[in-house]
């Protein structure tokens, strides 16, 4: 399951007039934690897709895989759901993880794979609840166990912790672990800076082109955070004390 490493060479993306990526050299090694951090709107999103190739961009992405490709996971930020919509916990998991249409039911080969991803973000008995009647954060654990089936070898991950109380984030940091003991790739695009010093091995500061990229106890510093989100037209003293840590805050 070990996963690619994932280059980007002088990326751009383009949308209407408006030049959304500039110019994106990004290395992300096989098997790392790899952050993406930035404010709103600086084009985050725009990576992801870009990467999952959803995107009309120019440059040149590469996976490099170490054997043979292997499963792309990815999570995509907060859904919402209609609450009359009439689709289960367990519809959901099956129109995500099988072939076959999901009012034929679970396809008997996942049955098994789909409790186990269910119990491991402590979802196992909502499995018949309505997925517009759960809260947003166990609507984001359904979203995280719906990318461990098939297992994947890269993770692509949009702010998976944005909903999730204190239970959820140890879920999370535990699937990060295994993750991690696996060999898996993983690209995930976080807020919580204080959870990006903790779990990513390297950071990117994205402000629609990099402004910086290491280590996170060696790259955000005050001065660089600073940096990234204040370069930015829509940042205001809200979005700083927001988005900056609290110990950042007070030393800046
Ligand atoms: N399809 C589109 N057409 C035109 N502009 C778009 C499109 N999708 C996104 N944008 C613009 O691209 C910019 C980057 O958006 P993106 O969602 O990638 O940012 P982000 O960093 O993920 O933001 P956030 O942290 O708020 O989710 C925004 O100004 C957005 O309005």
């Amino acid at each position: 399951m070990t996963g690619p490493s994932v280059d980007m060479r002088q990326v751009r993306l383009t949308l209407g007039q408006t030049r959304i990526l500039h110019d994106i050299n990004l290395h992300v090694p096989a098997g790392s934690i790899h952050a993406l951090i930035g404010p709103n709107g600086a084009g985050k999103s725009s990576l992801i897709k870009t990467l999952m190739g959803q995107m009309p961009h120019q440059g040149a992405l590469t996976l490099t895989w170490p054997a043979q490709p292997g499963v792309i996971g990815y999570v995509p930020q907060a859904l919402e759901f209609d609450r009359t919509l009439p689709m289960t916990v367990n519809d959901f998991m099956g129109v995500m993880t099988q072939r076959r249409p999901a009012f034929f039911g679970l396809s008997s080969r996942n049955t098994q794979a789909i409790d186990d991803a269910l119990t491991r973000v402590g979802m196992h008995h909502k499995r018949r609840r309505r997925m517009g009647a759960l809260s947003g954060g166990e609507r984001q654990r359904i979203m995280l166990a719906q990318a461990l089936i098939p297992a994947p070898a890269l993770l692509v991950l949009d702010e998976p912790m944005a909903a999730l109380d204190e239970a959820g984030v140890a879920v999370f940091e535990d699937l990060l672990g295994y993750w991690r003991n696996s060999g898996v790739t993983v690209l995930w695009v976080e807020h919580d800076l204080d959870a990006v010093r903790r779990l990513a091995d390297r950071v990117t500061g994205l402000n629609h082109r990099i402004v910086f990229e290491g280590e996170p106890a060696k790259v955000l510093s005050t001065e660089q955070l600073l940096a990234l989100f204040s370069a930015h037209p829509r940042i205001n003293a809200h979005d700083v004390a927001t988005v900056l840590p609290a110990q950042t805050r007070v030393a800046a």
